[in-house]
């Protein structure tokens, strides 16, 4: 393995490696994969256990902690079920919505009836608008203001998951728009959506295209690209109103010789640079 860079700015680390939303249990290595990729050490590790909104309430819990410490926090999922917890304890801890840059391939806006596989971790967006299954949607609800949510990234969804975000007012950016538009303008649009109070940022490694990334789950092509995207990230974690970071969805047993982790190593620490 190549040297590792500490990562500047030293957010708050918690390790999250609940599994259970998602086929498979594979994100449940995730933490320890990237502890090795990034270096230093995590303040907190929720245990894991089985049912999800229990997980997310002490999830919600150390990330509250996180928050009032000072922050920046940075979680390290797990499947992207953690959102649930993660932005419920920012949320929490701030005592009032927060802006949200959702960077993933899908949606993730199911509930249980519209779900076509009934994996938690394609609802945790429905849940942060207070929609999803009945006990995440409860800790979640109100953690996240709609019109100050932004998807990016998207390429994959059914349609009750766009009708649902549309009539909610979030915005969602494919996959294909910044193709066309180009990182600058999409940014910008990024950025005057989330002005206005504090904001987090939530990365499903799945977002990336699965030629630089094909340890996830759910892989899906034409994604972004890694360096393009570290590349405009640079440094956020420093600005005012940055709450903090998660990572979802790394799945290192479908890894190629530790290449999704690289990138997502790159990513982190450009976003705490
Ligand atoms: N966080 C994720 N990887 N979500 C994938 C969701 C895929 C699909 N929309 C489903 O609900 O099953
Ligand atoms: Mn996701």
């Amino acid at each position: 393995m190549e040297a590792v860079v500490p990562i500047a700015l030293r957010p708050y680390r918690i390790e999250a490696p609940f599994a259970h939303g998602g086929r498979g249990t594979g994100p449940a290595a995730a933490p320890a994969c990237l502890r090795r990729h990034l270096g230093g050490t995590a303040r907190g590790r929720v245990a894991p256990e089985r049912d999800a909104a229990r997980f997310c309430r002490r999830l919600a819990r150390r990330v509250a902690a996180a928050v009032a410490a000072g922050g920046p926090f940075l979680v390290l999922g797990g499947d992207h079920t953690i959102a649930v917890g993660t932005w419920a304890g920012a949320a929490g801890a701030l005592g009032r919505p927060l802006g949200l840059l959702w960077i993933d391939a899908h949606l993730d806006a199911h509930d249980q009836a519209s779900s076509p596989s009934g994996a938690l971790h394609g609802m945790p967006v429905a849940c942060l608008l207070g929609e999803g299954p009945r006990p995440l949607a409860a800790l979640a609800r109100g953690a996240v203001d709609p019109r100050r949510l932004v998807l990016l990234g998207v390429r994959s969804y059914e349609p009750p998951e766009w009708a649902r975000l549309a009539r909610r007012g979030v915005r969602v950016i494919g996959a294909g728009a910044v193709r066309r538009r180009g990182w600058g303008a999409v940014m910008a649009e990024v950025r005057a959506r989330l002005r206005g109070g504090p904001w987090g940022l939530s990365l499903d490694v799945d977002a990336l295209d699965p030629r630089q990334a094909p340890g996830v789950t759910t892989p899906v092509p034409g994604g972004l690209d890694a360096v393009r995207l570290a590349r405009v990230l640079h440094g956020i974690g420093g600005e005012a109103g940055f709450v903090g970071m998660e990572v979802a969805e790394l799945d290192p047993g479908r890894d190629r010789g530790g290449m999704t982790a690289r990138a997502v190593a790159r990513i982190v620490r450009a976003v705490f640079s």
